[in-house]
């Protein structure tokens, strides 16, 4: 079986110390990482803490039932794939267990074997979910796109675009949070002769050093402790085609010389393979941050610099292209209605007044996230203020003026916390130190948020439609 296992993370819960360290050992040694904890408060709190992709749960833990634990981290972690661990005397129990959704279950004393191919099963499961997702968010991503612009900046930038998309130039993509800057990378793509190949993404800060360097160029069976199968690397995924380093600004300086090798003769070698490859990819790298001050602090490589900066396309920030934020929430507002089936067809003049005020920080991530909100949460064809979320966190105390001792959930502490201390970092890397967690961690924490915005709003929509109040129309 053919599984990614560099990435997967297991938690073990048991109240039986010997079993929590035979399973870690046999887990860890099959390449994973694990964290066991022994009782139910430790499992909930390591599921708000990190991201797992499976579970083994004891039916049977000291003084809790594991069914009534069981369904909590079913809704703290709704895609976790659990795994009941019964006794031989539970197996009625085991079936109903399944029926309410377990993933699976394993029957104590079990040989390694079975824990093993059990994990395995449920992390391709967990695999192929992510995929069909990233698959399904892309395909609805695309439809809101809109390259129509006003603004004479991005209209030369799209032009420069379209004009480089035709070479074979490396492409380095500037912009703050949220501009369009995978968007863009992926048109370019679509543009080039490239087309029908690969357009593979590495998301640099989401991975250390080494892991980078094997999501780039693939790693042999035994190369290091983990790696139990061969695993192909993204540059040769994307042969023919594309390869987008996303956050290049966030790359680990062990990993910038491997870089800059491969940028200058296009060869590389899997980890644990001397054999030296060649690879025909076009490359485009984005970042946010300001890469000639990097290179002035010795953070960045110049030389690598110099390789990736052969066409700079700069895309502005939202509030420096003032006249695209209404035909581009127009846009938007079109697509979400169909997609939701939505009565929505158009925005207030408030609502219109507002929009052009706001600062939009979080660019056209924050435009698209709340027509989408506004979208799915107004009953009527008018869009008002009431129906902006920023409208709303103005006169509400915003979530990052939370402080410890206040009465909210640890989760939303935890959030509030998480994006002041990124705010306030040079990169993912640094508030991930400061926190204390790796960089994987919080790179799939944001994208939780991001997630778990979306579900909100579609929640805040079913609640507004139960109630049946009629919508005010404030045109
Ligand atoms: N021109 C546009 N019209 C409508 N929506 C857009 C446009 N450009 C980007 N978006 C939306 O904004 C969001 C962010 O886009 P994208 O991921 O390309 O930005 P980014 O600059 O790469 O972000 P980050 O720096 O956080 O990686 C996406 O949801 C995308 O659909």
């Amino acid at each position: 079986m053919t599984v990614d296992k560099a990435a997967a993370k297991i938690l073990l819960v048991d109240d039986d110390p010997a079993v929590l360290r035979t399973f870690r050992r046999c887990l860890e040694d099959d390449g994973h990482e694990v964290v066991a904890v022994r009782s139910g408060a430790e499992a909930e709190a390591a599921v708000n803490r990190s991201i797992f992709d499976v579970c083994t749960l004891d039916l049977r833990l000291d003084g809790e039932s594991g069914l009534d634990l069981f369904a909590r981290l079913r809704e703290l972690a709704p895609w976790l794939r659990v795994i009941m661990v019964t006794g031989v005397s539970e197996m009625a129990t085991a079936v109903s267990v399944i029926r309410a959704g377990a993933a699976d279950y394993l029957v104590k004393p079990c040989q390694p074997d079975e824990l093993i191919h059990a994990v395995r099963q449920q992390i391709q499961t967990r695999r192929l979910e992510q995929r069909v997702e990233a698959l399904e968010n892309d395909r609805l991503e695309r439809s809101d796109i809109t390259l129509q612009s006003e603004s004479p900046v991005v209209r030369a930038t799209m032009d420069l675009a379209q004009r480089v998309a035709a070479t074979d130039a490396t492409v380095l993509i500037l912009g703050e949070n949220g501009t369009g800057k995978t968007g863009l990378a992926r048109r370019i793509h679509e543009w080039s002769p490239r087309a029908s190949a690969a357009f593979a993404t590495v998301s640099c800060p989401s991975l250390s050093a080494e892991l980078l360097a094997s999501e780039l160029f693939g790693h042999v069976r035994g190369a290091f402790t983990g790696a139990t199968d061969n695993r192909q690397g993204r540059v040769q995924i994307a042969e023919g085609g594309t390869l987008f380093l996303d956050e290049i600004g966030d790359m680990p300086s062990a990993m910038q010389p491997k870089l800059l090798r491969f940028l200058q003769d296009r060869e590389y070698e899997r980890i644990g393979d001397p054999h030296t490859r060649t690879a025909n990819v076009r490359m485009i790298a984005a970042t946010n941050r300001d890469l000639p001050a990097m290179v002035k602090e010795g953070l960045f490589r110049e030389d690598l610099f110099y390789r990736l900066n052969v066409v700079t396309l700069t895309l502005p920030a939202l509030r420096e292209r003032h006249e695209d934020i209404v035909p581009v929430a127009e846009h938007l507002l079109v697509s979400f209605a169909h997609r939701y089936d939505r009565p929505a067809r158009r925005f207030s003049r408030e609502a219109v007044q507002l929009m052009l005020a706001h600062g939009w920080p979080g660019n056209m991530r924050e435009l698209h996230n709340a027509v989408e909100r506004a979208v799915i949460v107004s009953g009527g064809e008018v869009i008002g203020v009431e129906h902006l979320p920023f409208a709303r966190a103005e006169r509400v105390a915003p979530a990052q003026g939370l402080r410890a001792g206040d009465p909210v959930s640890l989760e939303e502490l935890e959030r509030a916390h998480i994006e002041l201390v990124v705010a306030g970092s040079s990169s993912l890397e640094a508030a991930a130190r400061l926190l204390k967690i790796d960089s994987s961690t919080l790179y799939r924490k944001r994208k939780l948020y991001e997630r778990s915005d979306g579900q909100r709003a579609v929640q805040d929509a079913g609640a507004a439609e139960s109630s049946q109040q009629p919508t005010r129309d404030t045109a």
